[in-house]
């Protein structure tokens, strides 16, 4: 199985291009399957994620051709509508063709993902706005069967809890529903905007995206279009970290700014300066220490549980004591024993995580156990003394392109073995 072995000590300095969203990309991947033409995008990631979706596209009959960083979904030759449990447990994200296919066909079966590593992660809230358009849900021998006699019906629906999948899932399929539907209580994420920018350009009526009150008019056709997937704010963010814990300068190109506020203001109490220059955003530690910063995760525009666990990683190299509060997930500390390995200080009661900024980490073999948990073992393996091992990292491949090959290009000791 490939490993990464991080060699820490380099100061990171140099340019590293932001890559598409895995988390825009996925659902814009699943939407296409409503249009009645091809659709073409565009800056998508090269990433295991992807290629799953495209597995998944393909196995429901879509014709997919993925060049470069394009690819071309032509849902026209569909003859299949179930989503099998060997694809939706390798990814979570699978979950989000139930209401393209619900919408578009009437007929939808859908494993259900289960747990993972972060947390139980229920799909109640997907179903229940499904329902909200009249369909007709069963769960029933671990599949979500989903009909619709005619065309889904506009109506509206207030999310219980703030739900990123659930708010994609349910405008995907209001988008083709009879009448207007209202989604109060949606998510605010830039990739829900992301996804209604796509579905826009096919033809959907959607307005008030990245509020918590969207509107979706119901059309009876989507055609194709182009789109360009909105660059991945969770991987500049990493990147910014990776800089900011060296004590060095780092520009990441082709990025979005606009969706980073909560990390930018939290690097910037880290004592980093920060300059913005169109989608370029250039981190300059000036070669000193993070000092240690608190934060709590919440639903955009508050800071993204995606990026805790760098936080802490930057926490545990830090000057002083940061508290992190975990919100979203009721597992997200998976990282933190692997932390310890390294030599970090951090207490861990509940959703909180006191972490107190070691002088000195020390290089270990670890294991990732989640996406960002790998991404921070990383982070912790830059400043480590000696060699990081880190082991599982097919986790680190669903979600980060080429990040050994970014990295490097930045200075960084870090390369991939078999
Ligand atoms: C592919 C993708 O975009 N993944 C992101 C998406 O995941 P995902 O869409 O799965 O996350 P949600 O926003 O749905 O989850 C938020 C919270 O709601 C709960 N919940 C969710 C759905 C439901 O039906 N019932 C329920 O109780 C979850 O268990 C969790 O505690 O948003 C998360 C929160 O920003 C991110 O960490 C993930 O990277
Ligand atoms: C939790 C994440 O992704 P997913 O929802 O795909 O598991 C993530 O991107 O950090």
């Amino acid at each position: 199985m490939q490993k990464i072995i991080v060699t820490g000590g380099a100061r990171l300095h140099g340019e590293v291009r932001i890559s598409g969203a895995k988390n825009a990309v996925l659902p814009i991947l699943c939407a296409t399957l409503l249009a009645d033409a091809p659709v073409r995008i565009t800056n998508v990631p090269r990433l295991h994620d992807v290629l799953t979706t495209a597995k998944l596209l393909a196995g429901l009959g879509a014709g997919v051709v993925h060049e470069g960083d394009a690819m071309t979904v032509d849902p026209r030759s569909v003859n299949s509508h179930v989503a099998p449990y060997e694809l939706v447990k390798t990814m979570r994200a699978s979950v989000l063709v139930l209401g393209p296919l619900l919408a578009k066909f009437g007929d939808a079966e859908v494993s259900l993902p289960g747990g993972c590593a972060i947390g139980s992660r229920p799909v109640d809230l997907h179903i229940k706005g499904l329902q909200a358009l009249g369909a007709e849900i069963t769960v029933d021998r671990g599949f979500i069967h989903a009909r619709s006699a005619g065309r889904l019906k506009g109506a509206r629906h207030v999310f219980e809890l703030v739900s990123v999948g659930a708010t994609e899932n349910v405008l995907m399929a209001a988008a083709l529903a009879d009448g207007t539907t209202v989604l109060e209580n949606a998510a605010m994420e830039p990739e829900i905007v992301d996804l209604a920018d796509c579905l826009n350009a096919m033809g959907a009526k959607i307005s008030g995206a990245g509020t918590p009150r969207i509107v979706v008019e119901g059309v009876e056709k989507l055609g194709g279009c182009e789109h360009a997937v909105i660059a991945d704010r969770i991987e500049t963010g990493t990147f910014l970290v990776a800089a900011a814990m060296t004590g060095g300068r780092v520009t990441a190109t082709h990025t979005r700014p606009d969706t980073l506020d909560a990390v930018l203001d939290k690097l910037r109490e880290a004592g980093a300066d920060i300059a913005i220059d169109g989608d370029r955003i250039t981190l300059d530690m000036h070669g000193k220490r993070p000092r240690a910063v608190n934060l709590t995760t919440a639903p955009h525009p508050a800071f993204p549980t995606d990026m805790q666990a760098q936080f802490m990683a930057l926490d545990c190299a830090a000057d002083g004591v940061g508290v992190i509060n975990e919100t979203i997930f009721e597992n997200r500390f998976m990282h933190v024993n692997e932390l310890l390995r390294l030599g970090a200080d951090i207490r861990v009661d509940g959703h909180t995580a006191v972490v107190r900024g070691a002088a000195k980490l020390s290089g270990a073999p670890v294991m990732a156990t989640d996406l960002r948990a790998s991404a921070s073992l990383i982070l912790a393996g830059l400043v480590a003394e000696g060699e990081t091992t880190i082991d599982r990292i097919y986790h680190l491949d669903r979600g980060y392109e080429n990040i050994e090959a970014k990295l490097s290009a930045l200075g960084a000791g870090i390369r991939r073995v078999d």
